[in-house]
Order: structure tokens, then sequence, then C-alpha cells
């Protein structure tokens, strides 16, 4: 039986790059829906190529052009948010990929956990705004969230056969971004486009200026918690340049194991669709012999606080993570139309958070109204900057 997958955000990079991994494996996977937001296009020649049951524009302006499109082939078409979080219910569907970025994941996820879907989890923020939350539904649901994010694989790599041995440590790698060489002095001056050149991996525009402020890794540190259930002083960021090395482990005896890689987001991808099997990979393979020189450093806070705020957010807890989400969300988009400076993220994030209200033990609708009262504020910030 092919294993049925519903592709939430198929035209992202994480989305593309899924189903590179399912027309590679045609006896395994079967798409039962894909969903986008505003790239119709694109979404339109993935019905054509996959012929999925359904697709679902989240964005309903764009349903009577993808209604039109797709009329001469058998793929229902759907419209809006709720549609979203309504078809990953469906019953064939085995296992969902959340590869939409930021808080429009939360929902469809929660929807797809109380259905009994396994989650392909690329959609970090969910676990960053709701973590509890989810990992209390999928207990309850008795179905898994299996980590695709390049770091949460590794570990999640190492952890196999380890069931009996707790985790001592866990040393999430970061790549420092594009500005990991530059001064505070610099970093006062930095351009979109500069912010816009991971060293590293080719990735969606909100998560790689997410990596350039490391918020992306402070996010990281939080989805570890959640995900492997340790204490925040348990997780510990190495600076490692060259992403080779993509996390590691620290048992209580000592030993370190670590999962290495090229920056390819295609194998934490199949790896989360196969698991526990591995597949073959056509992507170009490691060579270690060509890294001479693998170098592990220290993350300078002062020139990237964002990830002490997300410490700071995680140790607080309650509703403080996500209204750390909400803040980012506004000011990235804000730094992507250029209407704030770059340094900008970081002031109006803090000021966000000093603003809001706090709750100690939020529910699903605390959770939504402080991602809505945190975005109402933080644009009010940009209003009067
Ligand atoms: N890219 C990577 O290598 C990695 C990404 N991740 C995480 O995976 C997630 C996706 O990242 P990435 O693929 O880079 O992002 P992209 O920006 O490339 O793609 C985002 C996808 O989400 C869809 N989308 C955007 N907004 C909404 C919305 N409001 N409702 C429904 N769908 C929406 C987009 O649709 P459309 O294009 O049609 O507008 C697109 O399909 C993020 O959470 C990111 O942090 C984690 C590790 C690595
Ligand atoms: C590919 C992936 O998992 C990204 O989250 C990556 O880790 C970003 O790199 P940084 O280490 O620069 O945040
Ligand atoms: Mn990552």
């Amino acid at each position: 039986m092919k294993k049925q997958l519903a592709i939430l955000g198929s035209t992202g990079s994480i989305g593309t790059q899924a189903l590179e991994v399912i027309s590679e494996n045609p006896d395994l996977f079967e798409i039962y829906t894909l969903t986008a937001n505003n790239n119709v296009d694109l979404l339109i020649e993935q019905a054509r190529r996959f012929e999925p049951e359904a697709v679902v524009i989240a964005n309903e302006k764009h349903y009577k052009k993808l209604t039109e499109a797709l009329a001469d082939i058998p793929v229902k078409v759907y419209a809006g948010q709720e549609a979203i979080a309504q078809i990953v219910e469906s019953e064939p569907i085995d296992m969902v990929l959340t590869a939409m970025v930021g808080y429009s994941g939360l929902y469809p996820t929660i929807q797809a956990i109380k259905a009994g879907k396994t989650i392909a989890l690329a959609n970090k923020e969910t676990l960053v705004v709701a973590g509890e939350l989810i990992n209390k539904l999928a207990l309850e649901h008795k179905t898994a969230v299996i980590p695709v994010d390049s770091e949460h694989s590794a570990i999640f790599q190492c952890l196999a056969g380890e069931i009996h041995n707790p985790i001592e440590k866990i040393i999430l790698t970061a790549s420092g971004g594009p500005f990991r060489t530059y001064t505070q002095e610099q970093m006062k001056s930095v351009k979109l486009k500069d912010a816009l050149q991971h060293p590293r991996w080719k990735m969606g525009n909100k998560i790689t200026i997410d990596s350039a402020t490391m918020m992306n890794k402070g996010f990281e540190v939080i989805e570890a918690k959640w995900l492997f259930d340790v204490k925040p002083e348990q997780i510990e960021v190495v600076v490692h340049p060259q992403s080779i090395v993509h996390s590691m482990i620290q048992f209580e005896d000592g030993a370190i194991k670590a999962q290495l890689g090229t920056p390819d987001m295609k194998l934490p991808i199949s790896y989360a669709f196969s698991y526990p099997n591995r597949l073959k990979n056509s992507s170009h393979k490691l060579k270690i012999e060509d890294y001479h020189h693998l170098t592990f450093e220290y993350p300078d806070t002062e020139k990237f606080p964002l990830l002490s705020y997300a410490y700071h957010a995680m140790q607080t807890g309650g509703n403080m993570p996500c209204i750390l989400n909400a803040a980012n969300e506004v000011a990235v988009e804000a730094f992507l139309h250029e209407k704030i400076g770059f340094i900008e993220i970081t002031s109006l994030i803090m000021k966000t958070m000093e603003k809001m209200f706090f709750i100690k033990n939020p529910t699903y609708e605390d959770y939504v109204n402080t991602d809505k009262e945190s975005r109402i504020q933080a644009k009010e910030l940009i209003k009067n900057l």
C-alpha cells in the first residue's frame, strides 16, 4: 500500500523538494492533496503532474482561476484556510507534511493530529507557538510528530536505538547566517539583498531572514524542547559555519552522536516520509575527505540577541513564545518590504514582548488572541518608528 500524503505548502522550498522525493519514489508514496497560498500557477502545474484527489488554495481570490484551469481533470478544488484544516482530516491520508510558513501552520496541524494523522513537521512555528498543546494532543490522539527541520531530523536520527538512554545535552548547530563575521556596526547598515544570501541553504524568504537574525536558531531551541522533551538548559547552540554536522546529542556517558550530510533538505524530508526506513537519495552525497576543517564556535548573543530572547520566551513559557513568533512574523514581513531596517527587527520584537499581556496556561483560543493582539501591537510600533 502506498503512503497517502498531504503536502501543505507544496509551492514552497520544502514543498517542492518533498515533491521531488515523492517523484523519485512512485511505488511508495501517493499525493492525496496539495495546498498553497498565492502561487496558483505552480499549484496548477503540480496538480496536473501529480493528479491528487484535491487541491486547496488558501487565498480565496485565486479560486476561480484554479477551478477553471483544472476543469478537465478529476481533481477537487477548494479555497480558504478552513478548507486546508478540513482536507487534512480526510480518511485516506496517512501523513501530513506541514511545509507552509509561519503561524498559518498551527490550525491545520491541530486538526490533522485530532484526525490521527502522522505529522512530518517542517513548520517549526507550530511548536514555537503552541508546543505544549501540540504534545498534549499528539499523546491524546496517539499520533507521531516526526521532525523535518534538518537539525531536529539529525537529533531524531541520532536517537535511533537509544530508547533507554536519556539525552544529557542537545547540541544544535547553527550556520551563523550571512552576518556571522560582521561587527555590530556593520550590521546597522545591512541591506535586504545581503540578508537574503544564506551562506549554505536555499530556503524561503522568511526563514532566510530568521537565519540572518538567528531567530531561526532560537525557534529551533524551542522546537527541540517540545520534540525531545528536554529542559532549556539541556539545549546548547554551537555555530558551525560549514553546515555539515546537522546537530548532535551528548549522552550520560559522554558519547556524542552526530548526523552529517550535505546541506540538502531532501534527506530529512525523505527520512520523515519513510521512517524508520531510509530511502535511496539521488542527490550529491557528502564526501567527508573534502572537508578538512569542520569548525565549532560559541554564538555571539550580543550581536544576535534574538537567540537570547528565544531562551527567555521558552523559560517564561505560557503565551510568551507565541508573542515572540507573531512579533517576528510582522517584523520580518516589514523588513522584506523594506519598511524597517535589519536591526529594527530585534527592537520591534523586544518592545512587543514588553507590551503584551502574559498568560501562564494558554488555551488554543488564547494563542489565537495573543497572535492577533501581538500583530496589532507590532504593526502599531512600526507606524510610530
Ligand atoms: N526551506 C527550508 O529549507 C526549511 C524550512 N523549514 C520550515 O518549513 C516551513 C516552510 O518553509 P519554506 O518552504 O522555506 O517556505 P516558503 O516561503 O518557500 O514556502 C511557504 C509555503 O507556504 C505557503 N503559504 C504561505 N503562507 C500561507 C498561508 N497563510 N496559508 C497557507 N499556506 C501558506 C506558500 O504558498 P505560496 O507559495 O503559494 O504563496 C508556500 O507553499 C517554515 O516553517 C520553515 O521554517 C524548516 C527547515 C528548513
Ligand atoms: C535547513 C534548515 O534546517 C534551516 O533551518 C537551517 O538550519 C538554517 O540555517 P541556520 O543554521 O543559519 O539557521
Ligand atoms: Mn533548521
